[in-house]
């Protein structure tokens, strides 16, 4: 049964102040779950902590559920924000489809979930904020401007342990990456030539145009999961990317990535979106990348592949907008892979719910194929493991109906000492199951890199699947 789910009832109360940069890894430590950073090449670093709201749906009508629970959210506040950045947002994200959630390790996801944090750090361009936000009969100015105030006090003593300038003594440093002790593939490489050969089969005989097949990597860790480090590094590593992280409710694992997939973002009647399929690897040198992308931009597959995904944006785009224009097509070069790349913009006809055009774009034929029906089905009858929140969109909504979404790849759900990681690839007729299994070790890689205590610098994924070829 479809249910939309609401701990708000009443007013919003939401004060916020600036305050000194904190210590991230600190600061994310001292918030109490379910925890949420969100940061973006173009948007402030958010690290949100507790809840004074929390918004769950589930169903095919998940998004409309969330959306009309939003809108009565942020139907009447209290709201001193300070700065633009600090205003009340809701972080979350969906699953990827209708039962997605079912089995572990998303059996503390709900099918699509979205929180108002009560406490929230934003690192904006124009100064480091703190926010406190209390939702409901009790909440009142004077309890959330103690709460501020006690919030303020707390993050200025984290703030307290950095060195002074010039201080020479040593620092602690941020626990190391855990190790990896074991890993499990959900598919061999018998399994995934055979999936891939029967939806090329499906393909040619007419009936799919493209799907996008998805792999998970389970891998015990040695350690502990260290959350807020891992996060920082894949700040440092991915600063064009949009990172994420999302705890459940008991704060026992946490969803997290670094995508440099842009779902959609809409501002006023502004919306902005990227085309992102088709890939190859990185080169040992700047001449080889350089090769690499020449032969990108020209390789008849990937090209097929890419247009697909274009030419499907900027179809569902067409009935919201009064104007839909394409950048050229370019490479997008990341740590592990390169990219084809199309920007897109449009000018919507209407004012809209950003969760309007999140409903209409997701999946894209990037992460779920075309036709839409017939590349869930395949993947349904193909993949077997849960997909959950991973290839879904993940992002914040305001109460203007704002919003910005990613699509959460390159990613992994991490509970103490174990962590499951996600990465998928575009099936089209041309397709090799070789190539495209080679192209998955690549794109588990930003977060394999971070699991492994020694890091590897050439990208090739060599060491990965010489150890392991999935046999
Ligand atoms: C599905 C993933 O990536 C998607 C598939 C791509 C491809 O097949 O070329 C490229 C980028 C993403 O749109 C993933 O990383 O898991």
């Amino acid at each position: 049964m479809d249910s939309a789910r609401s701990t708000s009832s009443a007013t919003l109360v939401s004060r916020t102040t600036a305050i000194d940069d904190p210590p991230f890894a600190a600061a994310f430590d001292a918030l109490p779950s379910p925890r949420t950073t969100w940061s973006a090449p173009d948007d402030a670093l958010v690290i949100g902590g507790g809840s004074a709201a929390t918004l769950t749906a589930s169903g095919p009508d998940r998004f409309a559920a969330i959306r009309t629970a939003a809108e009565e959210l942020f139907s009447s506040g209290d709201v001193h924000a300070g700065t633009e950045a600090a205003r009340p947002r809701v972080f979350g994200g969906f699953a990827f489809h209708e039962g997605a959630c079912a089995g572990d390790p998303w059996s503390s996801f709900p099918e699509a979930r979205f929180v108002l944090p009560s406490v929230q750090i934003t690192v904006a361009d124009n100064g480091s904020w703190l926010t406190v936000t209390a939702v409901g009969d009790d909440a009142s100015a004077v309890t959330v401007e103690d709460r501020l105030e006690r919030e303020r006090k707390r993050l200025a003593e984290l703030g307290d342990d950095r060195p002074e300038e010039g201080d020479r003594s040593p620092q602690p440093s941020r626990p190391s990456r855990p190790g990896i002790r074991e890993q499990r593939r959900t598919t061999s490489r018998e399994a995934w030539r055979g999936s891939v050969s029967a939806a090329i089969d499906r393909i040619r005989g007419g009936n799919l145009r493209k799907v996008v097949l998805a792999q998970a990597l389970e891998a015990d860790l040695e350690a502990d999961f260290p959350r807020a480090a891992t996060i920082e590094r894949l700040a440092a590593k991915y600063p064009d990317c949009h990172r994420y992280c999302f705890e459940p409710d008991d704060g026992s694992s946490v969803f997290f990535g670094a995508t440099p997939e842009r779902l959609v973002s809409l501002r006023g009647r502004t919306v902005e979106t990227d085309a992102l399929a088709g890939t190859t690897g990185r080169g040992e040198t700047p001449a080889e990348d350089e090769w690499l992308a020449e032969e990108l931009l020209d390789d008849e597959k990937n090209v097929h592949e890419h247009e697909l995904v274009a030419e499907t944006v900027r179809e569902q785009l067409e009935p919201y907008a009064a104007s839909v224009s394409a950048g050229a097509r370019r490479v997008r070069r990341l740590a592990t892979v390169q990219h084809l790349h199309t920007p897109i913009t449009a000018e919507l006809n209407a004012d809209r719910h950003v969760l309007e055009l999140v409903e209409a774009l997701h999946p894209t034929p990037a992460v779920g194929g075309l036709p839409p029906e017939r590349a869930l089905e395949t993947i349904h009858e193909t993949e077997p493991f849960d997909r959950g929140w991973y290839a879904a969109p993940v992002g914040w909504i305001d109460a203007a109906g704002n919003g910005a979404f990613a699509v959460a790849i390159r990613s992994a759900v991490a509970s103490r000492r174990r962590a499951t990681l996600f990465a998928g690839v575009g099936i089209v007729a041309d397709s090799d199951p070789d190539r495209e299994w080679d192209e998955i070790q690549l794109k588990y890689r930003p977060i394999l890199d971070e699991l492994e205590t020694e890091t590897r610098t050439d990208g090739a994924g060599t060491d990965e699947t010489g150890r392991d070829d999935g046999k």
